[in-house]
């Protein structure tokens, strides 16, 4: 399969089923089935960003090691830049980046030049390709001064940049980010994210992120999948996750002074007033501008804003149906 465009990362119907033995009572033990991926499919392009997210348990971390071929599916089809990542792992590794924000994959005590070193020996990186990318990342993660120092004295911003610089040596088409904010200041948070950008800008590197801080979704991906008890959730762009999951916006009315709820407005309901402020909620899918002149033409209207569900709100509410 040529790798251009296309589906670069192909998941269809895929499962893993844990078989896991408790015991009961003093000599019984039991066992049970746990369906950690249930049944999962989505594409990515070549060059997508997508933020891959889900409640604990959900079954992303399973997920993310069936793509790198650490885990073994039970069932179901995966194709990474066209490799079967359980069959073919050395294949694959070539391919693919991998960086787990809670866990470096850097020597401890070795200074970052040296663990660079062994992973260029690793993967048999020609000595002019490790020198441009490590010159590259070097520069644009602000690596320069630290090169030297033993990782286990980095702190927690350096060290993510460090493991992603790590992760980029060899060039790969896919990179997995697991949490790669996990912790960071803001200004490192958005040294992390800016270099992400442009990485995906001048090398199209498909990139599936995985995270609690939604805001690295939405300054990263324009896609976002969901999933929870093993299931797809969700699939699609991030601002028709505020639609699917509230069903209503909210319109906040400004009068020129307090006075009593406005009624009688088609299809909206006044959910709250505060001096001269009103809420009014409607459905998402119904436009506002009726609202709004219904609205300007009976009441002494000063100033309104929209607002859409916040997707932590959204989320919090899938997860919780
Ligand atoms: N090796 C294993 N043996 C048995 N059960 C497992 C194993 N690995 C994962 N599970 C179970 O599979 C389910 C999915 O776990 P997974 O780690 O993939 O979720 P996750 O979405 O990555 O969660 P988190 O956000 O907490 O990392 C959970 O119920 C978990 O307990």
């Amino acid at each position: 399969m040529r790798d251009t465009d296309g589906a670069f990362i192909d998941v269809r119907d895929l499962r893993k089923t844990f078989r896991v033995r408790r015991r009961s009572g003093l000599l019984r033990r039991t066992s049970s089935d746990v369906h950690a991926v249930d049944g999962i499919s989505f594409t990515l392009r070549r060059g997508e960003m997508t933020g891959f997210i889900g409640p604990n348990g959900a079954g992303k971390s399973t997920t993310i090691k069936m793509l790198t071929g650490i885990l073994s599916p039970s069932g179901g089809r995966l194709r990474v830049a066209g490799v079967d990542p359980a069959r073919d792992r050395t294949r694959l590794v070539r391919r693919i980046g991998v960086v787990f924000g809670q866990r470096t994959t850097l020597w401890w005590d070795l200074p970052l030049r040296d663990s660079y070193g062994l992973v260029r020996r690793m993967y048999r990186i020609p000595r002019a390709r490790y020198e441009e990318n490590l010159a590259r990342c070097v520069e644009l993660l602000e690596l320069g001064g630290l090169l030297d120092v033993p990782v286990r004295q980095l702190s927690l911003g350096q060290r993510m940049r460090g493991d992603i610089t790590a992760a980029l040596l060899h060039d790969p088409d896919v990179l997995y980010l697991d949490e790669p904010t996990i912790g960071l200041d803001v200004v490192s948070k958005a040294r992390v994210r800016e270099f992400l950008l442009r990485l995906n800008a001048e090398r199209r590197t498909t990139v599936l992120l995985t995270t609690h801080d939604l805001s690295d979704i939405e300054h990263l991906c324009e896609r976002v999948v969901v999933i929870d008890h093993g299931r797809l959730m969700y699939d699609g762009a991030l601002a028709g996750l505020h639609e699917i999951g509230s069903g209503e916006r909210t319109l906040v009315v400004d009068l020129e002074r307090e006075l009593p709820p406005i009624e009688g407005i088609e299809g909206a309901r006044t959910v709250r007033t505060e001096g001269p402020r009103q809420w009014l909620t409607f459905p998402a899918t119904a436009s506002a501008a009726p609202l709004v002149s219904r609205i300007a033409a009976d009441y002494p209207l000063v100033d309104l804003s929209l607002r859409e569900p916040a997707i932590e709100d959204v989320i919090a509410r899938m997860y919780a149906a």
